[in-house]
């Protein structure tokens, strides 16, 4: 099967900055389960960023569902984006709603009927536990909270990808439990997901998941060696 994701020698570097993504050359299988690791500020965010289309690489080649996304254009760019569900590091919950209404956004903005979208975020809400709190505005919730809120935002409309950065950082064990049996659960049904986390506790969850280590930038296999590295480089 094609490749969801195919990333070609990419660079990535913010301003005139120094390259902080360097030569990554990889792909990503549709239906497939990923870990991002790598120690704190190594390049997580960064490489999501790249996937979810926040930052264009300064050189390379990344396909996205089979596109490049040099050529994408900006009227094609809010489909593109609604294939993909994120759950970002700091949540980005639209303040002036409820959480009902933030998780309810994505099948809002497709265009699904009212009485499945109730039904489907009061699923999403009893899942991540916060069926009693259904009417409340962000800013009165705890830190683990928004973060629960802002998975099922992320994965309420099936995306075809999903990228999660650190989405267990503000939640005790037992709820990053639950949390990653929801992300298997989305897998199984065919999203492709990638979970960027320090936690090596996680890895342990989802035994059929594939570990991508970056360290400084690059990508690293679980032996230490220097993965898909340029053939440049390999010489
Ligand atoms: N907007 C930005 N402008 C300039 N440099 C940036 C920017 N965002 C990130 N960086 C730099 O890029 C590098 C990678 O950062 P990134 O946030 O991708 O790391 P990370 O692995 O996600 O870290 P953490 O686990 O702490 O979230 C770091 O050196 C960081 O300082």
């Amino acid at each position: 099967m094609a490749a969801i994701v195919q990333f070609e020698n990419v660079g990535l570097r913010y301003g005139h900055g120094e390259e902080v993504l360097r030569d990554l050359t990889f792909s990503l299988a549709p239906g497939g389960f990923y870990f991002l690791t790598g120690a704190s500020g190594a390049g997580k965010t960064s490489l999501l960023k790249l996937l979810y289309l926040a930052q264009r690489p300064a050189r390379g080649t990344i396909r996205l569902f089979g596109t490049d996304v040099a050529t994408l254009t900006r009227a094609r760019m809010p489909a593109f984006r609604r294939r993909i569900g994120v759950v970002y590091q700091d949540f980005r919950l639209i303040p002036h709603l409820s959480i009902t209404d933030n998780i309810a956004l994505p099948l809002r903005i497709g265009g699904v009927l009212e009485d499945e979208v109730r039904e489907a975020v009061g699923e999403m809400l009893a899942w991540v536990g916060l069926s009693h709190r259904a009417g409340a505005r962000p800013a009165t919730l705890s830190g683990g909270e928004q973060q629960r809120v802002a998975i099922a935002r992320a994965v309420i409309a099936r995306p075809d990808v999903l990228l999660a950065d650190e989405p267990t950082g503000n939640v005790d064990e037992a709820m990053a439990d639950r949390l990653m049996q929801l992300f298997v659960s989305l897998n199984g049904l065919g999203t492709t997901v990638v979970v960027a986390t320090h936690d090596a506790h996680l890895l342990g969850r989802v035994p059929r998941a594939h570990s991508m280590r970056i360290v400084e930038g690059r990508l690293i296999d679980a032996a230490g060696g220097l993965r898909f590295s340029s053939r440049r480089e390999r010489a």
